[in-house]
């Protein structure tokens, strides 16, 4: 009974239903965008695909692509969601879950594009996409993203420079920092971090989105446009939980759930090294995804491919944080995971029940980030939540440990404002909610009094 009464009180979902939202428009117009420049790429590699595999590898390109076609077909014309058929370890999940949305559907209408829930559909194409390459072998090991993830990073080389040597100057005098210092030092690459993120390719559906200049730099001018900032409720964690291990032994394990390759996760590499020098944390844990997603998303691939390509650079101060970061994996001290719930269309808090060997292992984390917009909406449900519901509450229990957000906003949801903040933002800029100009640093913890 009390249960039925909290799920009466939570929000509907974001969804393609209500005609002129951003949810509405991403169905109609980003997501066929994004399908159509997959199968471009798919056929722009066809003859990678002969070269490696003969014509096996072309009439594989080929299937691959009509079943492409046919699954944009059937989202432009608002088909029902069909099973998965491919028998990847998550397929059961998949098809389970169309019958919870079915149940939220009335009498005999199917789930579909245009009707159900944004993030469930959104998470379902590319969910397809990967199902179109795995049906067909050869090619079935061909990450369809690979192209824009490298490029991106490309790109963005002269702000990957500018952060590595940042902190490698920082390496030099850690042990002389006073303990402001250092608050300012984690202030800032939390930051960069959080800005890091405005570099995804999903939201510019796959076009060039890199990061030109030095990040360090823009961070004054950039601080107004973070809408909530509870770094400092981070910052104490960290510092009560060091006090607990003495300065010389750290204990804080900190956990960061990964968004997008490129820039990105250069940034999140490097906030992680400064908590493993500060001697802010013991160990960190990096999880990333275990196939393609939401386009530039990272996957291990992605993962080792970037740490060999820092080391690899022709810059002494980059090529010296591979070495480390190498260091650190081989040690033990990095560790990184993946899980196909990172990959399924459920909020977060059905972690606990759906996937519980995962939530068991978030438990052991003393912090644990969540970077990027498609986390953020997954912990609040993706919901039309009013601006000034309490992020704890949105959470809907799932508080595995204390855990923030790092996010700019690229989704209509946005909760934990202050009264009258997210109006007066309406107003003054009606698309602040999904341009990427905006940011949050959201902490909740199940130990805050
Ligand atoms: O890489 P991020 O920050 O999760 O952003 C991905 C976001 O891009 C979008 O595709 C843009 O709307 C969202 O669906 C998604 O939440
Ligand atoms: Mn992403």
């Amino acid at each position: 009974m009390a249960s039925q009464v909290v799920q009466q009180a939570v929000p509907d979902s974001l969804s393609a239903k209500y005609k002129g939202t951003f949810a509405y428009l991403t169905i109609r117009d980003r997501l066929p965008t994004i399908l159509t420049k997959v199968i471009d790429t798919i056929h722009r590699n066809k003859n990678k695909f002969f070269e490696e595999h003969g014509e096996e590898g072309v009439e594989a390109e080929k299937r691959a692509i009509s079943l492409l076609s046919k699954l944009r077909n059937e989202l432009q014309t608002d088909k029902p969601v069909l099973p998965l058929s491919d028998g990847l370890l998550d397929m059961e999940q998949w098809n389970q879950y169309v019958e919870r949305q079915q149940a939220l559907l009335d009498g005999d209408e199917a789930p579909s594009w245009f009707k159900s829930p944004w993030l469930y559909m959104e998470c379902y194409m590319y969910r397809r996409i990967q199902e179109s390459v795995k049906l067909n072998p050869p090619i079935c090991d061909f990450d369809v993203f690979e192209e824009g993830k490298t490029h991106s990073f490309f790109e963005s080389q002269q702000a990957i420079m500018a952060i590595c040597t940042y902190l490698q100057g920082l390496h030099k005098n850690m042990e002389d920092l006073s303990e402001e210092q250092l608050l300012e030092q984690f202030l800032k690459l939390v930051q960069v971090s959080l800005w890091g993120n405005k570099c995804d390719l999903s939201i510019s559906a796959g076009q060039d989105n890199s990061q030109k200049s030095s990040p360090i730099d823009s961070l004054e001018t950039l601080k107004h446009m973070i809408l909530v900032d509870d770094s400092r409720l981070v910052w104490s964690m960290l510092m009560n939980s060091r006090a607990a291990g003495g300065p010389v032994k750290p204990v804080a394990r900190v956990d960061i759930v990964l968004d997008n390759a490129g820039f990105e996760l250069v940034t999140d590499l490097v906030l992680a090294d400064f908590l493993l020098a500060s001697k802010l944390a013991s160990e960190i844990h990096f999880h990333g995804k275990c196939i393609p997603w939401f386009v530039s998303d990272t996957t291990r691939k992605d993962f080792e491919w970037t740490m060999r390509q820092v080391q690899s650079a022709n810059h002494k101060w980059m090529s010296k944080c591979g070495f480390q970061w190498q260091g650190y994996m081989k040690q033990g001290t990095w560790v990184y995971h993946d899980h196909p719930f990172w990959t399924l269309p459920h909020e977060f808090c059905d972690m606990s029940k759906d996937a519980p060997d995962l939530y068991a292992k978030l438990q052991k984390s003393d912090l644990i980030f969540f970077k990027g917009d498609l986390n953020y909406r997954k912990l609040t449900g993706d919901r039309r939540w009013d601006y000034t519901v309490s992020f704890d509450k949105v959470l809907r229990g799932f508080q595995p440990a204390p855990l923030c957000s790092l996010r700019t906003l690229k989704a209509d949801v946005q909760v934990g404002l202050r009264p009258g903040q997210g109006e007066k933002l309406a107003a003054t800029d009606p698309d602040w909610m999904t341009s990427g100009k905006y940011a949050v640093i959201q902490f909740s913890s199940p130990y805050k009094e």
